[in-house]
């Protein structure tokens, strides 16, 4: 699923008014019975109050316009014109018409307002702000952004939470409004998945209004969700005559005295997801536990016992795994970049290894081409600088990628995927994964991808998301507390058997949204 700028989204408004020959209060119209039709559904007919504040632009329009189907059903509602601006649109301004028409008349709030009374079980819905906002709020907004957080009840934002930009990351957090669901016309934002911003809304959902598809499906985005219809059209199945051969050579290097656990994650995993093969090269103290943990994994031994001290293979692998509980011992230092400036096959690079490479950033010219990086936050500051907020970190992330020819796989709750001027946020996981060691099953997985063919973007995209798609299967059993970085190996075939399952629709929704 793409995900469009607010000028983009803009663009696809204009678009579909002129396509669909309708007046731009027809469009509202629709956002608006969309609104409804979700709250209907959910509270069918309680008489729970609803306060809606509505600004005095497009996202103020839809508010009012809610409030109006609101109170044709019978619902309980208050609403409130919060008056940031003159500048009222010509749509807000028709369905002020519309509920005056109807004898409903909102309190209007300024400066100086006193705030309404509202009690923890009600429901707030936030129609101050949308994608139209471009600059901070003024200081008595915020106050009043505060006032409704205190009162502790529900808020619904509508289309985005009020105070919050769609392309950069606001100054302070009561600019604000924090909201538990937010209904997102047509497309999700790329601040609901940003560390900055997603916090600002606990839990989203995209409302269709019916945007053209045409529109949407032709216009390039930098940035787009990575789901399973996303990751379907690139899956390889495997072929009858096929044999360990044809599914590649994976060789996970790393491992030291007190972390070989690192390198047993990252073997199985690999194997896990379809490597014909896997070896592994290790000191030799693992030799013993590897080979009893892992009987289908093959093992190459340094000749030191506690650290990789020179990577000397005797087999071509079709690629390799690099830098899984490696340490940051001298000579494993030099066998790295010794390692580098020799192998031109494909490279998935973790842990010291990134150090290593961000503390000496001349090998950068050795990696292959689309060598797969996979920092969690500190290890990509380490490689790529400090930076200003998160959309300055993606930037530098894209500026890095494209000078260095490397696919960049930040860590994270959404983990993103960078590739030259594109970005993939990915949509599984969870924070039971919050826990050591996930990390090395997810290069085991995007190497052992790697060798069976898939390219390396395509390794990345579809590693990261399987990856998070098995801690959430796996949570189902385990909770979020017990979640071990082996359990998210052992959901990997449940992972891959979910690709296929088909999701059962909910009727009632589709009754609901008719
Ligand atoms: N395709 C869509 O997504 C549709 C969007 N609609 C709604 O339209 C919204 C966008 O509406 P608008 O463009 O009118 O913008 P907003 O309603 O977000 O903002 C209102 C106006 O306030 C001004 N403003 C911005 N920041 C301000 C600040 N800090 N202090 C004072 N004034 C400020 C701006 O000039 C803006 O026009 C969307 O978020 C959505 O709710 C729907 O009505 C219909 C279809
Ligand atoms: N809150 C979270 N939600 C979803 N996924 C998470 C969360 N926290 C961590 N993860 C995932 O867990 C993995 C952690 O990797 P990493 O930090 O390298 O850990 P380690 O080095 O211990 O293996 C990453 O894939 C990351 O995306
Ligand atoms: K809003």
């Amino acid at each position: 699923m793409k995900l469009f700028t607010a000028e983009q989204v803009y663009a696809a408004d204009k678009f579909t008014i002129e396509k669909q020959n309708i007046t731009s209060d027809e469009l509202m119209e629709r956002a608006a019975i969309q609104l409804f039709n979700w709250l209907h559904l959910r509270m069918q007919g309680a008489q729970v109050k609803i306060h809606l504040f509505c600004g005095i632009g497009n996202n103020g329009g839809d508010g009012l316009a809610l409030a109006r189907h609101l109170q044709d059903h019978g619902y309980n509602i208050e609403v409130y014109v919060v008056n940031y601006s003159k500048k009222r649109s010509k749509d807000f301004l028709t369905n002020l018409e519309r509920l005056k028409e109807r004898k409903i008349w909102p309190n209007f709030l300024e400066e100086g307002s006193e705030w309404p009374p509202i009690k923890e079980e009600e429901i707030i819905v936030d129609a101050i702000f949308g994608i139209g906002l471009n600059r901070a709020p003024d200081e008595w907004v915020g106050n009043l952004f505060e006032h409704l957080e205190s009162t502790k009840a529900f808020v619904l934002a509508v289309d985005i939470p009020s105070g919050l930009f769609t392309e950069s990351v606001p100054k302070r957090e009561k600019d604000v409004l924090k909201a538990n669901y937010t209904l997102s016309f047509q497309v999700p934002k790329l601040v609901f998945f940003l560390p900055q911003t997603g916090k600002y809304t606990v839990q989203w959902e995209v409302l269709d209004i019916g945007l053209d598809k045409q529109f949407l499906f032709e216009t390039d985005t930098d940035y787009s969700l990575i789901g399973k219809n996303e990751i379907l059209p690139f899956y390889r199945p495997r072929e009858k005559y096929s044999h360990k051969g044809t599914y590649g050579h994976s060789l996970i290097i790393g491992g030291s005295y007190g972390k070989m656990g690192a390198v047993q994650l990252a073997a199985r995993s690999c194997l896990r997801v379809g490597s014909g093969l896997v070896t592994v090269y290790i000191p030799k103290c693992g030799y013993i536990p590897l080979q009893t943990a892992i009987p289908e994994a093959m093992v190459i031994t340094d000749n030191e016992d506690s650290h990789i001290s020179e990577i000397e293979l005797s087999i071509e692998p079709t690629a390799v795994g690099l830098g899984v509980g490696m340490g940051t011992k001298e000579g494993t230092s030099e066998a790295i970049a010794n390692f580098l400036k020799d192998y031109k096959r494909p490279v998935v690079v973790d842990a010291d290894a990134l150090n290593l490479i961000a503390q000496h950033k001349d090998l950068l010219k050795y990696l292959p081409g689309q060598a797969v990086l996979t920092p969690h936050p500190k290890e990509l500051e380490r490689l790529i600088g400090s930076w200003k907020d998160d959309f300055d970190k993606l930037e530098k992330a894209k500026v890095f990628s494209d000078k260095h020819d490397c696919v960049l796989v930040i860590k994270g709750a959404h983990t993103i995927i960078i590739y030259k001027n594109k970005g993939y946020v990915n949509t599984t996981g969870n924070p039971g994964m919050a826990t050591g060691g996930t990390g090395d099953v997810l290069t085991g997985m995007i190497t052992g991808l790697i060798a069976q063919g898939y390219e390396p973007l395509q390794a990345a995209l579809l590693g990261v998301y399987l990856h998070g798609r098995s801690g959430d299967i796996t949570v189902e059993n385990t909770g979020y507390q017990a979640l071990l970085a082996t359990d998210v190996i052992e959901g990997i075939g449940p992972a891959f058997l979910d690709l296929f399952k088909v999701e059962e629709k909910v009727s009632a929704e589709e009754d609901g949204n008719e």
